[in-house]
């Protein structure tokens, strides 16, 4: 039945946030891209200005989802039923049907626009479009994508596309640097099927998407050809060795930190360029490399240390796939696992860091926060709380300024010097009462990073901050968006003053203001590192406001002065100018939100830089649906 069928073509809601007011379904294009003709591969998209290793290209929404039945007769195990002409039929005019009905005109438009490379020659159908365009997103899911759809490409990408489940998009990423005027790519393949030999990746083009591939690396002459598949080869066998099981290592050698790499039987290239060679040669394929005959199997085993594996699977990574941060990632990931279960924690814990960094540059990982919207009881409680803040920062007030006022009518009765060690005594009895009755608003709120020695001493949990990385016992565990505050790094977020409906805008030229949601920019967590060692629960701010100029800058504090609490926020182009902020968590933070403190200025001496300091703003929990980012690359 067609309805049926016709129900299996989701296509998806709307998103609910969005970084583009457009009609279609792109929440964030780079201007520097442009689509036009590249020859035999028809359309493409090229770089109209240099781009950086990392810089977000493009994030889209799918038009349309093919999951179930609908995914399964497309691009599964059913797609023989299309052999049929009726079935054919009837799903090709499901698929229009739910594009004329279901999707808006331009994007119905722009989706017969497509390439279909799969019906006849000058004559579109539906299902061609899809079969040619759709990409897959998980093993048994595929979504077509407007603008994705005009990437061609190439088993030597330039660009990395990551399926992000928790916002229903791909997001493309460059995986080096890019020139202007370059074709950006990406990989239609996976990262494994990219390291199989040119023929096996033309035949495996030519089944699942029925063209020629043209790229660089499949027209290469057959030197060249040869060369590439001999180092893919070894690559594929590096991240096999590190991505295999340590406890099948542990078995096999007893603990210590070498891979094993299982070589099939072939003649490597050099071979064939030092013929007098052919004997030694022969003798390790039959003996094995250290030439002893313990294995006698199919396959001959090379061991070698991790971090000369590592090494050599970077460089062969850098000259067969432009250094791809995702297979880096995937190296990296596996180095630590296998560090981790030969006990070496330091080495385990930079490949960690490495294969976070390499995770970060490939997918951006991260989740947004978005604002909590749509529930009347939060709002509610937030305005309450909202007047309940205000009146208690008036009462504050109030109260450090009665003791001089009072003091002020007696001026004239007493000497000046009893006047003022009366009153400085005030103050220290006000700062004691304080110290022991509300410490963490002391603390967080009102910048008492110089008496840090004395909160360490005598309340160390607010020290700490909660949901610290470095304290694994801590029972009450803050978090944002169901990640321990510890743990943002990656996440990206939209800053919200707490209780209001503005956000934090970029203006032109840098500063920031606030504004509504449609001009908000987001920003991205960063880890701090002070002498090697993470600062806790304390990030830099990489601010991502793509119409602007300070696109991917910096957020940096600008006190006014040294005496004041107070300044300005702006975007930096350089990390080192700007300053690290501390998210917190508190009693004085309302239930769904956390502040955020200017950790420290750059005006201070590193010496005298504290992690605590001026609150900026709060940030929103996001709503709960919303899912924290897979840490490791996938794919
Ligand atoms: C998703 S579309 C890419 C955009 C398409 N070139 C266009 O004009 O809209 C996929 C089609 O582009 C072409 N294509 C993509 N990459 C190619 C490559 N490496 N070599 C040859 N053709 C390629 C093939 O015709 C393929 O079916």
């Amino acid at each position: 039945m067609p309805v049926a069928f016709a129900a299996s073509f989701a296509p998806l809601q709307r998103q609910r946030i969005r970084l583009r007011a457009t009609a279609s379904e792109v929440l964030f294009i780079s201007k520097n891209l442009r689509v036009t003709n590249v020859g035999p591969k028809g359309l493409g998209v090229v770089a109209t200005a240099p781009l950086a290793r990392g810089e977000l290209l493009l994030e889209e929404a799918p038009l349309l989802l093919f999951q179930n039945q609908s995914f399964e007769v497309i691009f599964g195990d059913l797609q023989d039923v299309l052999i049929d002409d009726r079935a054919f039929d009837l799903w090709e005019s499901s698929l229009k049907e739910t594009v004329e009905s279901q999707c808006d005109e331009e994007s119905a438009a722009l989706f017969w626009d497509l390439a279909d490379t799969c019906s006849e020659p000058g004559f579109k159908t539906a299902l061609g479009i899809a079969r040619t365009n759709a990409l897959g997103l998980d093993a048994d899911s595929a979504g077509l994508f407007l603008f994705l759809s005009r990437f061609n490409h190439s088993c030597q990408p330039n660009v990395h596309h990551s399926w992000q489940e928790d916002r229903g998009t791909q997001v493309l990423r460059a995986s080096c640097s890019i020139a202007e005027g370059e074709e950006l790519c990406i990989s239609y393949l996976s990262l494994l099927a990219l390291c199989a030999p040119t023929r096996e990746r033309l035949g495996e083009i030519s089944d699942r998407f029925g063209f020629d591939c043209a790229c660089t690396a499949c027209s290469a002459g057959e030197r060249r050809t040869r060369d590439s598949d001999w180092k893919r080869e070894r690559l594929s066998q590096l991240c096999a060795a590190l991505s295999q099981d340590e406890s099948r290592d542990h078995e096999k050698s007893g603990p210590s930190d070498g891979i094993r790499l299982l070589l099939r039987k072939r003649i490597p290239l050099f071979f064939e360029v030092e013929q007098e060679s052919r004997q030694d040669v022969e003798a390790i394929l039959q003996k094995g490399p250290r030439g002893d005959d313990t294995d006698t199997s199919e396959t001959i085993v090379e061991t070698i240390d991790m971090s000369s594996g590592l090494r050599e699977a970077m460089d062969l990574l850098d000259e067969e796939l432009l250094g791809n941060p995702a297979a880096q990632a995937l190296c990296f990931f596996g180095g630590f696992r296998k560090a981790m279960a030969f006990g070496r924690l330091s080495a385990a814990k930079s490949l960690a860091k490495a294969a976070w960094n390499a995770t970060s540059t490939a997918e951006g990982v991260g989740v947004n926060l978005g604002s909590a919207q749509g529930v009347s009881a939060s709002k509610l409680l937030t305005t309450l709380h909202e007047v309940l803040a205000r009146s208690l920062n008036l009462m504050r007030l109030a109260l450090v300024a009665a003791p001089a006022l009072v003091q002020c009518f007696y001026i004239h009765s007493v000497d000046f010097f009893s006047w003022l060690s009366k009153l400085i005594l005030v103050y220290v009895l006000m700062g004691t009462v304080c110290f022991i009755v509300m410490p963490d608003q002391l603390y967080n709120g009102m910048g008492m990073g110089m008496f840090r020695w004395a909160f360490e001493i005598f309340y160390p949990e607010i020290a700490r901050s909660n949901g610290s990385l470095h304290d694994p016992a801590e029972k009450a565990i803050a978090c944002v968006a169901g990640r321990r505050i510890g743990q943002l790094a990656g996440m990206r977020a939209r800053l919200r003053w707490h209780g209001s409906t503005k956000y934090l805008c970029l203006t032109p030229d840098g500063w920031t203001v606030t504004g509504d949601e449609k001009h908000a920019c987001s920003v991205e967590f960063h880890s701090v590192y002070w002498q090697d060692r993470l600062v806790p629960d304390t990030y830099m701010l990489r601010l991502l406001a793509p119409t602007s100029d300070f696109h991917e800058c910096w957020l940096s504090f600008k006190p006014v002065n040294h005496l004041r609490y107070g300044g300005w926020l702006a975007a930096y182009p350089n990390e080192q100018k700007a300053s690290p902020y501390k998210v917190v968590r508190d009693s004085s933070c309302p239930a769904d939100a956390c502040k955020l403190l200017c950790a420290w200025t750059n005006m201070l001496p590193p010496s005298q830089r504290s992690c605590t300091g001026q609150l900026l703003c709060w940030f929103d929990e996001m709503s709960e649906q919303l899912q924290p980012a897979i840490p490791f690359c996938t794919c």
